[in-house]
């Protein structure tokens, strides 16, 4: 490879974040110089285009920085795959060889179409924002080209921001062009429901045809099968089975595959194999976006000033929001009142009360201890285990951000701890989260649960 490139490649993994560089840089497939002009060849158009948008004004920069001021940049498709386009599959001896399917006559194509879809949820309905723009692009992404680029998909983010929406929005784009696939939804308790009668009934048979058929699974909030032993293998071989036939799956959770408490380690690295995409909560004006297109789906009208009002002062959970503009909807229409700034308030101000109270950090401590799946007196100890002390300094860190606690304070709080070591805790998080994505994107799942 080009020494040059190779710098720029080099100068690009120190800025941007792990995620971002191996999901997009590494898509970059470097092709020849020629006199002044780089030329770079991606996989496909949604990657180019995404790439042009994002990352080409960073790669002139860097190139510039490194001393290649006058170049410029050419990219295009490759007519062929170059090899470092795909994601690697991890080599995975311990891949048991999916077990067949004890009826061995090729699967049938009559049960093609879509199970299990919501219909609503598609990508035009949905609104595209920071938070969410990278779980977004990834999931067009595999409507486009499913199985192909990222599988699994892997797609985790807080209660009620799009995960469901945005799984069902794959499916509904993959059977819209490919009526002749079988595309799937479940939720992970649905099939979770299905194993234990086909267990009870002695149907196994006809569960694993129906789920090693498909052509694109959709699994939603897959961390319900955590700890359930039996759910778990039965996936692991779907999984299996599915991936190996090159066949789509996406995956949603609440949570990263690293911090789903008991999910086996099996699952949890096949999950990594893909794409992880999260989605975080929305911004004020995402959340203005959000209300303005359920106020007309509904047939609401939304002033502008009502529509700055929700969007900054009440929660960031979307199926909230929507419940909130329905409830205001219903009020204006029953009393034949337009809705105004006023009515808002007054039709909100039990909510808004209590969103307006500050946490305590016993609130902070509980909600962390949940997440990591830990014991509140555990945080508060001070045992040195590795499990317990990120959790620690996770909710001593929140604890600061979220209340008007003093270091003194908190450290009562957290045991009885001495200030200096709340300051220690803080400032290591602060370090941590510079360049460690998964952490922030932890923190700011574990706000949003707090602050909604
Ligand atoms: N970006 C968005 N644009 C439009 N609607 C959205 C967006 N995000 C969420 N919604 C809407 O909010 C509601 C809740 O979303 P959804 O059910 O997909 O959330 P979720 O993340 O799956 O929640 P849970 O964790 O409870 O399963 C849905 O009606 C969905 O259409």
């Amino acid at each position: 490879m080009n020494r040059l490139w190779q710098e720029t490649l080099a100068h690009l993994e120190r800025t941007l974040t792990p995620q971002h560089f191996s999901t997009w840089i590494k898509s970059i497939h470097f092709v020849e110089i020629d006199k002044d002009l780089v030329i770079l060849e991606v996989p496909n158009r949604f990657i180019l285009d995404w790439v042009r948008e994002h990352y080409i004004p960073i790669i002139r920069e860097t190139l510039s920085q490194i001393g290649a001021v006058a170049y410029r940049v050419q990219l295009n498709i490759a007519q062929r795959k170059s090899p470092d386009t795909t994601p690697q599959v991890p080599s995975s001896p311990e891949i048991p060889p999916a077990p067949p399917a004890r009826d061995s006559e090729p699967i049938s194509r009559e049960g093609c179409g879509a199970y299990g879809l919501n219909s609503k949820y598609t990508f035009e309905e949905f609104v595209s924002g920071s938070s969410n723009q990278f779980a977004f692009a990834a999931a067009m992404a595999v409507a486009n080209n499913p199985a192909t680029t990222y599988n699994p998909l892997f797609i985790y983010g807080g209660v009620g921001l799009g995960k469901t929406h945005l799984v069902n929005a794959v499916g509904n784009a993959i059977h819209k062009k490919n009526p002749e696939m079988r595309v799937c939804y479940y939720t992970s308790e649905k099939f979770m429901n299905e194993l234990i009668n086909s267990l009870r009934y002695a149907k196994m048979d006809e569960f694993r045809n129906k789920f090693r058929s498909m052509d694109v699974l959709l699994i939603d909030d897959v961390q319900f099968i955590a700890g359930k032993e039996r759910t778990q293998e039965e996936f692991f071989h779907t999984f299996n089975a599915l991936y190996e036939s090159h066949k789509q799956i996406v995956v949603t959770s609440d949570k990263f595959p690293k911090e789903i408490p008991g999910l086996e380690e099996r699952l949890r690295s096949r999950f990594e194999w893909g794409l992880i995409a999260d989605i975080q909560s929305p911004d004020v004006e995402t959340k203005q976006a959000i209300l303005k297109m359920k106020a007309e789906q509904n047939g609401i009208f939304l002033p502008e000033d009502v529509t700055l009002f929700l969007a900054n002062s009440v929660t960031s959970n979307v199926r909230e929001l929507e419940g909130y503009l329905i409830r205001i909807g219903a009020y204006a229409s029953l009393t034949s009142t337009p809705v105004t700034l006023a009515m808002v308030k007054e039709v909100l101000k039990d909510i808004l009360v209590e969103k307006n109270r500050e946490l305590t950090v016993e609130e902070i401590m509980k909600t962390v201890a949940a997440h990591y799946n830990v014991r509140v007196s555990d945080i508060k100890s001070s045992k040195r285990l590795k499990a317990l002390v990120l959790p620690r300094q996770v909710a001593m860190y929140l604890s600061r951000q979220l209340t008007s606690c003093s270091y003194p304070e908190i450290g009562e709080r957290f045991g009885g701890k001495d200030h200096s070591t709340i300051i220690h805790a803080i400032k290591k998080i602060e370090k941590q989260t510079e360049d460690d994505f998964q952490l922030r994107s932890t923190i700011n799942t574990i706000k949003n649960a707090l602050t909604n």
